[in-house]
């Protein structure tokens, strides 16, 4: 049976839809696949347009101060009385580790984890229509439409939090058409960080991944046993981390991942994730800490 399309934003809808794309097979046949289909640039109503760019103006006089709202050092980026935090994307193969390193990041530079996997899994647990379409896709280890994701994201990064904090946006964009409508939208990020690992390393962390659904902590089999058999019986799977699935999933991020990358080029930072994880976050923290004290002697530079 196939979603009802009603149910999706109308002004997304009217937007990206390319119903002759989409795979026959899918049963939401009427949205389109950003894997399948060439990447579109991304029309939005003039409305949320200017609505929203009126919140945003990225070429201002700038101060940096110790954000206040939290104890994290994020050192956030000040001008004309207006509160710019750091705002950052990380990417990676399935399983590449950006859930524990986004973890690592948030607890130390107090920035809001907005993973475009938990908002879909949110969505499909809400029972809604469009979270039903978005497991049909999941399922297969396909992009999910942008019609469902692209709204998903913007409203999350929208969130009062999200804009007092900044944010760190996981596996957000995964094609060229989801960067393009997140520029469109008036996003833009200080840094990409790609995390890289190999193949054989990705499928056996993620047939081992398990969550405990209690405290939200990741475990592995092998790598990261439960602590206690009480843990251990009450751990969970997702449903796309067997291997047949992961290597859909792989496939489709192999595909997309270059496109992303070409749109980020000056901003990346690739880092090997197969190390341990206390390695790559020291990575990662040397990059975040070199970003913030750019920023540091820029606005020291504006003030002199
Ligand atoms: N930005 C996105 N665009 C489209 N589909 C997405 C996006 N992010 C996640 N998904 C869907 O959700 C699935 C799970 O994503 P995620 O939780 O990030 O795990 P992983 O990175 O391990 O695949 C993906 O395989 C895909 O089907």
């Amino acid at each position: 049976m196939a979603c009802n399309v009603s149910v999706v934003h109308q002004a997304m809808a009217s937007a990206v839809a390319q119903p002759n794309k989409a795979p026959p097979q899918l049963p939401c046949a009427h949205l389109s696949s950003s894997s399948n289909s060439k990447p579109k640039p991304f029309k939005l109503l003039r409305s949320s347009q200017s609505s929203f760019a009126s919140t945003f103006s990225p070429s201002r006089p700038q101060t940096l101060i110790p954000s206040r709202s939290s104890k994290a050092p994020n050192f956030l980026v000040v001008g004309c009385g207006k509160v710019e935090p750091l705002r950052i994307m990380i990417s990676g193969a399935p399983a590449s580790g950006k859930g524990t390193q986004c973890q690592l990041i948030t607890q130390k530079y107090g920035l809001v984890h907005v993973a475009a996997g938990d908002l879909l899994r949110a969505e499909i647990a809400s029972g809604s229509e469009n979270g039903r379409c978005a497991r049909e896709y999941m399922e297969q280890g396909k992009l999910v439409p942008d019609e469902i994701v692209v709204m998903m994201v913007k409203d999350r990064l929208l969130q009062p939090d999200s804009q007092e904090k900044g944010w760190l946006l996981d596996g957000y964009p995964r094609s060229s058409s989801q960067a393009i409508a997140l520029k469109e939208l008036g996003f833009k990020p200080d840094l990409f960080i790609l995390l890289e690992v190999t193949e054989d390393i990705l499928v056996e962390r993620v047939v081992g991944r398990r969550l405990d659904p209690i405290t939200g902590k990741i475990y592995h089999l092998k790598y990261s046993p439960p602590e206690t058999q009480e843990i251990a019986s009450r751990l969970t799977q997702r449903f796309d981390d067997t291997e047949e699935k992961v290597k859909l999933r792989l496939h489709t991020h192999h595909q997309n991942v270059k496109a992303v990358l070409s749109m980020y080029e000056d901003i990346t930072v690739k880092i090997n994730g197969s190390l341990a994880k206390e390695d790559v976050f020291a990575e990662i923290d040397s990059a975040l800490s070199r970003l913030v004290e750019k920023r540091k002697s820029t606005s020291e530079s504006l003030a002199a």
